[in-house]
């Protein structure tokens, strides 16, 4: 069940005191006098005439007189007298209790102790019959008309049930008094079960009036219970008091009026201040009696509270009042304050099952405030159901007060030129549609009036379908219709709130919400009534879609579930950083970022709600399975918790990149250090781009040049804003800097690789740095993002590796024998540094002249390029805008910290393109 819950600053907010407002009491309201005799009699022909209705064959001899007497004789008719007169100017406070808050003896005290602190002066108190109770009844029913004497002992069963609750609650006289009058209505129930099952046969009326029982049992026992406290306390059979009407369809409309009457005559037989009434049962003009089928106590409580005007209708429930949204499927709902009556339909039509919406036409007429509440959380304040004033702040979050969805739908479009300027199509269309009873849940049509489409349960499409076929048989084979189509597993997703009415942005944000998280639309609905804007998507993507729109509007946490490949140095170093990270960015950012898998190329951990990132290095031990990366991607794009989905490809490994298209178009963003994908084949690498421009999908690689340095972004706002690059140059590999940086005096060439290698700069085979390979990739990633179509191949390198080490089948191969060409490499470094100038490994992107070069060069030692340190890249940009001096980017270029922090942010900023804060 939900309830409502938004942070509105509406007075009514402060409905929570458990006061019920005063208001002038309207001229119409019950007058409650004293004790007419003549209205007395006049009840008892009702009586009557209720008895004379039921079939005489149905019933034993010597029947009606018992039970007729009980019906007339409810335990307050005693107290009548007694009563002291009505207080006046003061409103009645109508409470409700269902069958679970009146479920055990014990919640039966709590529920007097609840009554008994609520200080208004008169308070009648609906309830139902205690749980399970009313389906007990109905099986005594069912099993005497079908000749089961087990009914017998069924209905022992509810005896002693209702005697034990009983013993617990009262003592004494009460205690007495109760059961004489169980234990009469019981035998009475025995004889009238006896009867049904000769009869084999029990009208409406008759299991109404058994069933009835479960309601008047639970008045009597409550009402005992509050006078047990010394408070006067009536209860009321509201089969004397509701009159209904039944309608068919398993309904039944009140008759206020006769009602109205009805109850002042009760109140002048008996004028409490406490009263306890009956839910669910009533009865018909001719005093028949009957239920209020499937609207039950709450309708009760809301007839009653509108007969007598009352200042408040309390509904107590299990839940602490309506959410924003399904809890089980959104986390972050909220119990929202207030909700206008027009929200809480809305919203009670979506399954919140709060509130049927009838319950709320009778007390909306009157502008009573319906609060739902919490029976076992009295400190939640619960929400309040009342008229609320028009949004003056436009604020978009107070406009869509909640969400909800429907599932199993099936859309139906009819679609074809035939119709434009047509009268009379949508008129046949839905006529075809009623003729095979089909609910249609919505309908759009855009004005075009080339296609109309509309929802309808699943279950019903077929038979829509076929009759549209022949309905419209001539018209498609005419051409004047080309379709009809049906789209199945579809579901609604609703926004509701009174304020979207006039506010500009509630659509736009919602669209937003659901593009981001990659959501297909297939049909828009908003009536100019604006209370509710319902989008129909794919069944599968309805919960995120719920969980995005949810998040948006309540500036919950942005929610980003994250899949991470390749816990090498950079992944578990990334690892590491979001641990340490995660709890900042919740309570700073409203970040709430969930590491949903962790796979190696062997094996790989999945998680539902998210690896515990402390011990994941243990679970990928412990609780591995084998990797699969079809299975790892599944995993996270079918995760319904978290709207945004994105892998983290922290491996250097080809294959895992060339699944990045692939993704981009499930919608699941992709964020990397791995170079493979930008400096692969061009095509590839084009239609990647070109389907990551046209997406809402994001696809960010900051860590593949220069590592946490900004270089990527600061190209891109170059050319974002107009300037013209003209060359980049610069020293691209960390390695290699390093390398150069160190490799000085009596120092020898293979050591000093070997110490990159363990600072971790080098790619998992140095050779990629060595070779030039990792420069000219960079290179290409420049150039391409530069605007340059150049392919890897085109990039002449200058490569590191002696030819005789290139064939090494391992990188430790390679490492082993890299000492036997030290002295090559100290007669090189000898050479320049006798000119006065050090050995730099450069690469270049020429924009001019589109073309890209990767080159071990020597610099004079008072050029930027020779005053490197550590790891250091240093990037120089010349545009057309930094063209004397060139926009310079220095510092370490690589090393797991700084490139798995380049990564890190790559993951907040599309936080912030997903809606977090900036
Ligand atoms: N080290 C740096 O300073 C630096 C800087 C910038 C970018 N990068 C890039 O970061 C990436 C990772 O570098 P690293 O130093 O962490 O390397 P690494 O070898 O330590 O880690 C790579 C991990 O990926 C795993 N792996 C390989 N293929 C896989 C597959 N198909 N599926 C799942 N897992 C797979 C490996 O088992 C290993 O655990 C590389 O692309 C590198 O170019 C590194
Ligand atoms: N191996 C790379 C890592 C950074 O991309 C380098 O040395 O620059
Ligand atoms: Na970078």
């Amino acid at each position: 069940m939900w309830s409502l819950a938004v942070a509105s600053p509406h007075p009514a907010a402060a409905f929570a005191a458990a006061r019920p407002r005063r208001r002038p009491r309207p001229a119409a309201a019950p007058s409650h006098r004293g004790v007419n005799p003549q209205r007395w009699r006049c009840e008892k022909t009702q009586a009557w005439s209720f008895w004379s209705s039921l079939r005489a064959s149905d019933l034993p001899g010597g029947l009606y007189g018992d039970v007729s007497k009980n019906m007339l004789k409810p335990a307050a008719v005693e107290q009548a007298e007694a009563s002291a007169h009505l207080p006046k100017g003061d409103m009645w406070s109508v409470h409700k209790f269902g069958g679970t808050c009146m479920g055990t003896s014990q919640r039966i005290q709590n529920v007097a102790d609840i009554i008994l602190r609520d200080p208004s002066e008169r308070k009648l108190v609906v309830v139902s019959a205690m749980s399970k109770v009313t389906d007990m009844m109905y099986n005594l029913v069912n099993k005497a008309q079908s000749r089961d004497d087990s009914y017998i002992t069924a209905l022992d069963e509810v005896f002693e049930k209702h005697m034990a609750a009983a013993k617990d609650l009262l003592g004494g006289e009460d205690l007495a008094r109760f059961l004489s009058q169980l234990h009469a209505d019981v035998s009475n129930l025995k004889a009238m079960l006896r009867a049904i099952c000769i009869a084999g046969h029990a009208t409406e009326s008759f299991s109404d009036f058994v069933v009835g029982h479960g309601e008047i049992w639970s008045a009597q026992l409550l009402s005992f219970a509050i006078k047990k406290s010394g408070t006067p306390c009536s209860w009321m059979d509201t089969r004397e008091v509701l009159v209904v009407n039944p309608t068919g369809s398993n309904q039944v409309d009140p008759d206020y009026l006769e009602s109205e009457k009805r109850l002042e005559k009760w109140f002048a037989r008996l004028p409490a201040e406490t009263i306890i009434a009956t839910g669910f049962i009533a009865s018909t003009p001719e005093n028949i009696p009957t239920t209020l089928k499937r609207d039950g106590s709450d309708f009760s409580a809301a007839i009653i509270g509108s007969l007598v005007k009352a200042g408040q209708v309390t509904i107590w429930t299990d839940v602490d009042g309506v959410f924003s949204a399904d809890p089980r499927k959104v986390s972050e709902a909220v119990i929202l304050s207030t909700l206008s009556y027009q929200e809480a339909w809305e919203m009670s039509y979506f399954g919140a099952n709060v509130l049927h919406p009838r319950t709320i036409i009778p007390v909306m007429k009157y502008n009573i405030p319906i609060v739902i509440r919490n029976m076992f959380n009295i400190s939640a304040p619960g929400t309040m159901i009342c008229q609320q004033p028009a949004n003056e702040s436009g604020d978009l979050e107070a406009c869509v007060k909640a969400f909800a969805t429907i599932d199993k739908l099936s859309l139906v479009n009819v679609e074809g030129t035939g119709m434009a300027g047509v009268p009379g199509t949508a008129s046949a269309i839905f006529g075809a549609v009623k003729d095979v009873g089909a609910n249609v849940i919505m309908i759009s049509q855009a004005s075009s009036e080339h296609s109309v489409c509309f929802a309808v349960p699943e279950k019903e499409v077929a038979a829509v379908s076929a009759a549209l076929h022949v309905r419209f048989r001539e018209a498609l084979s005419a051409g004047r219709l080309s379709k009809v189509e049906v789209i199945h597993n579809c579901s609604i997703l609703a926004a509701v709130g009174l304020k979207m009415a006039s506010t500009p942005g509630v659509s736009a944000t919602l669209f937003d919400a659901l593009a981001k998280a990659n959501i297909n639309v297939r049909a828009i609905a908003q009536g100019c009534s604006e209370y509710n804007i319902t989008v129909v998507l794919k069944q599968e993507d309805c919960v995120r879609a719920l969980r995005a729109a949810h998040s948006r509007f309540f500036l919950s946490k942005t929610t980003l579930a994250v899949g991470i490949i390749g816990p090498g140095l950079i992944g578990r170093t990334l690892l590491n950083q979001l641990k340490d990270q995660a709890a900042v960015l919740k309570e700073n950012m409203n970040i709430d970022l969930r590491v949903m898998g962790i796979t190696g190329s062997r094996t790989m951990v999945l998680s539902d709600t998210g690896i515990d990132l402390a011990h994941w290095k243990e679970q990928l031990q412990t609780e591995a399975e084998p990797a699969n990366l079809d299975k790892f991607v599944d995993h996270l794009s079918e995760n319904q918790l978290f709207p945004n989905r994105v892998l983290v490809d922290c491996t250097a490994d080809t294959t895992v990149a060339s699944h990045y298209y692939d993704w981009l178009k499930k919608g699941i963003h992709v964020i990397t250090p791995n170079k493979k994908a930008n400096s692969g084949p061009l095509d590839k690498y084009l239609k990647l781009r070109t389907l990551q421009r046209a997406s809402y999908t994001h696809y960010f690689y900051e860590a593949t040049v220069g590592a946490g340095l900004p270089i990527i972004s600061t190209l891109r706002g170059l050319l974002e804003t107009g300037d013209k690059i003209l060359r980049i140059e610069g020293i691209f590999s960390g390695t290699l800097s390093y390398i150069f940086n160190n490799f000085e005096g009596t120092r020898t060439f293979s050591d000093v690789v070997s110490e990159a290698k363990e600072a971790g700069y080098t790619e998992p085979d140095p050779r990629d740095d060595l070779s030039g390979t990792d420069v000219a990739r960079k290179v290409i990633i420049l150039a391409r993002e530069s605007g340059l179509k150049l392919e890897l191949s085109d990039i002449p390198v200058r490569s590191l590796v002696p030819e005789a080490l290139r064939s090494c089948s391992t990188a430790d191969e390679y490492m082993q024998k890299l000492p036997s060409f030290d002295q090559d490499w100290a007669r090189e470094s000898k050479d320049a540094e006798a000119a006065g100038e050090v050995l730099r490994y450069v690469g270049v992107v020429d924009v001019v002249n589109k073309e890209g070069q990767v080159e071990l060069r020597r610099y004079k030692k008072d050029h930027p390029f020779a005053q490197l340190s550590g790891s250091d890249n240093i990037i120089a940009f010349t545009t057309s805008r930094y063209k004397e001096q060139p926009l310079i980017v220095r510092g370490p270029g690589a090393g797991a910290e700084v490139t798995a922090g380049g990564v890190f942010s790559d993951i907040l900023r599309l936080a912030s393109y997903l809606g977090a804060p900036s």
